[in-house]
C-alpha cells in the first residue's frame, strides 16, 4: 500500500523512490502540522540541512507504517546445531505470544529459553516444535531494520526449522475466540527485504550497504578488512560533511546574488567570490585524493594485476607453479612452451593477485630461431598488451643469459607509465653466487631498467637440485614474495592529504566502491565549472566584480552558473548516500541483493 499525502502548503517538494521511501522536504518544520497527511505517518529521523541563507530545509522520510512483518531463515539452510530464524515487523509479539504460549515476554535484548509451539492448537506435547530455544526481543526503533525484531535460536535439524517457518504465517490469523486481537500481514522476506528496510528507516545508508555486500563476498584477507571499515558510516559521514559545506558556499553565492544590491557584506563580492573558491578548491584537494583512493582499494576488491614477463625459457612457468604450489603452467626445456597468456587467481598474503604467465619475449637473432614465426609474434604481441596493462610486472630474467632487448624495451615503456616492477633473476644454481657476481647483475639490472636495489631478488625455481634447497627458504621464493608483498602494500596503501591531521580516516576511503568513485568523478567535473566560472567573474572586463554585478550580463550570469554547478555537485554527493532524488538506490540495492 502506498502512502498518500495531501499536499500542505508548507510541503516544498515530495520525493520519491520505488521502495516506499517518501522523502518530504519543507520549508520550514512541520511539527503539529504532520497530522494534515492523509496517511499515518512517523518521522524516524530528521535532518536539518542548510540551504540558502533566506530559506531553512527540513528532510522528513516518511513512509508506510503499515509494512507486513516479514520472517527468514537468517542462518545457512541445511543441518547445523543451531539456526537463527529473525522476525521483523509489528506483529512480533503477537507471533512470540502464538508461539510461545503463557509465557513471560522476554525482557529486551536479553535471551530467554522457551518452548516453541504450533499455533494451530492448544499447547500440548503434540504441538511442540522444539523443546528448547534462545528467544530474543528488540524493540524498535534501535534495531538492525528500525522495527521491532524477534529472534528464535532454535535446534538447526531442517525438520525443526521447516515446521517453525511454516508456523510463524499462521500467527497472522487471531485465534479462535480472539476477534479483538490485530491481524497483521505476515510473510517470508524476498531477498535483502531486512536490509531493504534498515535503509528505509535511516538504519543504514547506501555505502553501508555496499559495504555489506561485500563483506559477504570477501575472500581474502584485505578485502575483509576493506569490506568491514566500509559497514561504519564515517563514509557517509564524509560525503554528507562535504555536501553541507557545498551547500553552504551556494548560500554564500546566492546571497550575493539576492541581495547584492540592498545589502552590505563585510567582505566585497570579489573577496566573496574568492573566499568561496578558496574553499571549494581545498574540497576538491580532499575529494581528489578520496577519488586515487577509491582506484587503490579497486585493487583489493577486484584482484592486483600481475605479468610475468622475461624472454623464452627465463623461467617465468616455473616461478608462477612455485608462487601459487601447483603445476597450473606448463614447464619445458623447450623455449617458447607459453603462446598464450595464461591467466590465475590466487592469494598471495591475503591480497587476490590475477597473475598472468605469458610468452616470452625476444628480438629474433638474440635468443632462439632467427625467424619469429606468426604465432610466437602474436603471442608476444599480447605479452606486452598485458604487461602495460598491469598494476605489478614481475621481470623474470635468467642469470645464465644476457638481457633480450626486447624485455629491456618494453620493461622500460612500463616503468614510464608507472607501472611497478619487481625482477627476479632466475637460475642462481646455475651461476656463481660469489657477492661479487651478483652485485654485478644488481648493478647491470638497476642502471638498464632504472629500478631500485630492493626490487631485484636471486631466485631458483630449481628447487631438488637447488645449492639453496638445504636453506629455509629454499630458492628464495619466500624472500621474492616478501618484496612481491611490499610492493602490493605500497600501491593499496591510503594517500593521505598533507593538510590531514588524522591518516587513520583516510584508510576508510579505500572502501569506496566503483560507484561511489564514479560520483565523486561526477562531482569533481562540477567542482571545475564552479572554479572556472568564479574565475571569469572574477576576472571580468575592470576587474571588479562589483563592477560586474552591476552589468547582469557579465558578472551575475556567471555566479548564477557558478552557484548552479555547486548544487548539481551537492546533488551528486547525495546520491552517493542514497538520500537523492535519483534512481541510485534502486540500483544499488539490485546489485547488492543480486549477489
Ligand atoms: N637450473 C634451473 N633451471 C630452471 C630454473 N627455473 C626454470 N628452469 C628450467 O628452465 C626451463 C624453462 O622453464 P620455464 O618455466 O618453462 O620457462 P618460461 O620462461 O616459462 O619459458 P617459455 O614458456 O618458453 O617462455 C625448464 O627446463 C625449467 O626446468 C632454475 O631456477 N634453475
Amino acid at each position: 500500500m502506498r502512502a498518500s499525502i495531501r499536499p500542505l502548503r508548507r510541503i516544498h517538494q515530495i520525493s520519491s523512490n520505488k521502495h516506499r521511501l517518501l522523502t518530504a522536504t519543507f520549508v520550514r518544520p512541520p511539527f503539529g502540522r504532520l497530522h494534515g497527511l492523509h496517511y499515518p505517518v512517523v518521522i524516524p529521523n530528521s535532518q536539518r540541512t542548510l540551504g540558502p541563507p533566506h530559506t531553512r530545509l527540513y528532510h522528513y522520510d516518511v513512509f508506510n507504517r503499515e509494512d507486513p512483518t516479514i520472517y527468514a531463515l537468517s542462518t545457512a539452510p541445511g543441518r547445523a546445531a543451531i539456526a537463527v530464524i529473525r522476525i521483523s515487523g509489528p506483529a512480533c509479539r503477537q507471533i512470540y505470544q502464538r508461539i510461545c504460549p503463557s509465557t513471560p515476554f522476554p525482557k529486551p535484548r536479553y535471551a530467554a529459553l522457551r518452548k516453541l509451539y504450533s499455533p494451530s492448537a492448544p499447547p500440548s506435547p503434540d504441538t511442540l516444535l522444539d523443546s528448547g530455544a534462545l528467544v530474543l526481543y528488540f524493540p524498535r526503533p534501535n534495531t538492525v531494520t528500525g522495527e521491532d525484531v524477534l529472534e528464535f535460536h532454535v535446534h538447526g535439524g531442517p525438520a525443526i526449522v521447516r515446521a517453525i517457518l511454516a508456523a510463524i504465517p499462521e500467527c497472522a490469523r487471531p485465534p479462535n475466540g480472539t476477534p479483538s486481537q490485530a491481524n497483521h500481514r505476515i510473510r517470508y522476506a524476498e531477498p535483502g527485504e531486512f536490509t531493504r528496510r534498515a535503509f528505509a528507516n535511516n538504519r543504514m545508508d547506501l555505502p553501508q550497504i555496499e559495504s555489506l555486500g561485500e563483506t559477504l563476498s570477501a575472500s581474502t584477507e584485505q578485502q575483509r578488512k576493506l569490506s568491514v571499515r566500509g559497514t561504519t558510516s564515517s563514509l557517509s559521514a564524509r560525503y554528507e560533511h562535504w555536501r553541507v559545506q557545498l551547500l553552504q558556499a551556494r548560500g554564500e553565492l546566492e546571497a550575493l546574488i539576492d541581495f547584492s544590491e540592498d545589502q552590505h557584506f563585510d567582505e566585497s563580492p570579489v573577496q566573496l567570490c574568492a573566499s568561496v573558491a578558496d574553499q571549494v578548491q581545498k574540497l576538491v584537494a580532499q575529494i581528489e585524493a578520496h577519488v586515487a583512493n577509491a582506484v587503490r582499494g579497486e585493487l583489493l576488491r577486484s584482484g592486483i594485476n600481475v605479468a610475468l614477463l622475461g624472454a623464452p625459457n627465463a623461467g617465468k612457468s616455473s616461478l608462477l607453479n612455485r608462487i601459487i604450489g601447483r603445476e597450473a603452467a606448463i614447464v619445458s626445456q623447450e623455449a617458447g612452451t607459453t603462446r598464450d597468456v595464461v591467466e590465475v587467481s590466487v592469494d598471495i598474503g591475503g591480497w587476490l593477485v590475477k597473475i598472468g604467465d605469458m610468452a616470452g619475449l625476444r628480438r629474433a637473432g638474440v635468443v632462439g630461431p632467427d625467424v619469429i614465426g606468426a604465432v610466437e609474434q602474436e603471442g608476444i604481441k599480447r605479452a606486452k598488451q598485458r604487461a602495460i596493462e598491469s598494476d605489478v610486472l614481475i621481470v623474470v630474467q635468467d642469470a645464465t643469459a644476457e638481457m633480450d632487448p626486447e624485455v629491456t624495451k618494453t620493461v622500460k615503456q612500463c616503468v614510464d607509465m608507472g607501472i611497478q616492477v619487481v625482477v627476479a633473476i632466475n637460475k642462481i644454481d646455475e651461476v656463481s653466487q660469489s657477492s661479487t657476481a651478483l652485485q654485478a647483475w644488481k648493478d647491470k639490472i638497476q642502471s638498464r631498467l632504472d629500478i631500485s636495489a630492493d626490487s631485484i631478488t636471486f631466485i631458483s625455481c630449481k628447487e631438488a637440485t637447488s645449492t639453496l634447497a638445504a636453506t629455509k627458504d629454499p630458492g628464495n621464493i619466500q624472500l621474492f614474495l616478501n618484496s612481491l608483498l611490499e610492493t602490493f602494500k605500497e600501491i593499496t596503501a591510503a594517500i593521505v592529504p598533507e593538510s590531514e591531521p588524522d591518516p587513520s580516516v583516510w584508510r576508510e576511503s579505500l572502501g569506496a566502491t566503483e560507484r561511489q568513485r564514479a560520483l565523486l568523478s561526477e562531482c569533481l567535473s562540477h567542482l571545475g565549472s564552479f572554479l572556472s566560472a568564479v574565475r571569469d567573474t572574477i576576472a571580468a572586463p575592470h576587474n571588479q566584480c562589483t563592477q560586474a554585478l552591476d552589468r547582469p550580463e557579465v558578472g551575475e550570469v556567471d555566479i548564477v552558473v557558478a552557484a548552479e554547478s555547486l548544487r548539481l555537485a551537492a546533488d551528486t554527493l547525495a546520491r552517493i548516500t542514497g538520500r537523492g532524488d535519483s534512481g541510485d538506490v534502486e540500483e544499488v540495492l539490485g546489485v547488492v541483493f543480486e549477489k
